[in-house]
């Protein structure tokens, strides 16, 4: 098992839990309450400051229920928290884009996140050619 340093910016969420049997992604909470427009964008505050286990980094995703409860997009589609963004301020956010007005009240649970271990260190050699056969291309393996 794992310990991980967390840091929170507030007493006012529930803290970071890995639920037992379900799923082993773990809900991140917004910090304060927040109010967007439809078409705003904002770094949501999650409220916490993580120091990741060394040679591992993090995604966030959304939750599946967020864009229906909230009608928010994450921008980037998945966040990556370096291993690096370990420091006493490194809070973690999420860009978040409004497709119409909502309120998400402080401690809502709209992220979700996984470690991961850091692929190899990789190098890339440029060829003419590659020896493989192609795939014919985006949809060709099927409607
Ligand atoms: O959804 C996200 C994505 C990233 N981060 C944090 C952790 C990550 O390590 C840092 C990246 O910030 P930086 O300023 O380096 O962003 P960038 O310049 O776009 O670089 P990168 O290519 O590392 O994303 O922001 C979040 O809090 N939420």
């Amino acid at each position: 098992m794992e310990e991980i340093k967390v840091k929170y910016f507030t007493d006012d969420i529930d803290e970071l839990c890995y639920v037992e049997g379900k799923s082993d992604w773990i809900d991140l909470h917004a910090a304060e309450t927040v109010t967007m427009k439809a078409g705003e964008f904002r770094l949501i505050p999650l409220g916490v400051a993580i120091a990741l286990p060394e040679g591992y980094e993090a995604h966030i995703v959304p939750r599946s229920s967020t864009f229906k409860n909230y009608g928010i997009l994450q921008t980037n589609s998945m966040g990556v928290v370096d291993y690096t963004y370990r420091g006493d301020g490194d809070q973690w956010r999420m860009p978040a884009y409004a497709t119409r007005d909502v309120t998400i009240e402080k401690n809502a649970r709209i992220c979700q996140f996984r470690i991961m271990k850091n692929q190899p260190r990789l190098t890339f050699t440029k060829v003419e050619h590659l020896d493989g056969p192609d795939r014919g291309g985006f949809g060709s393996t099927g409607k």
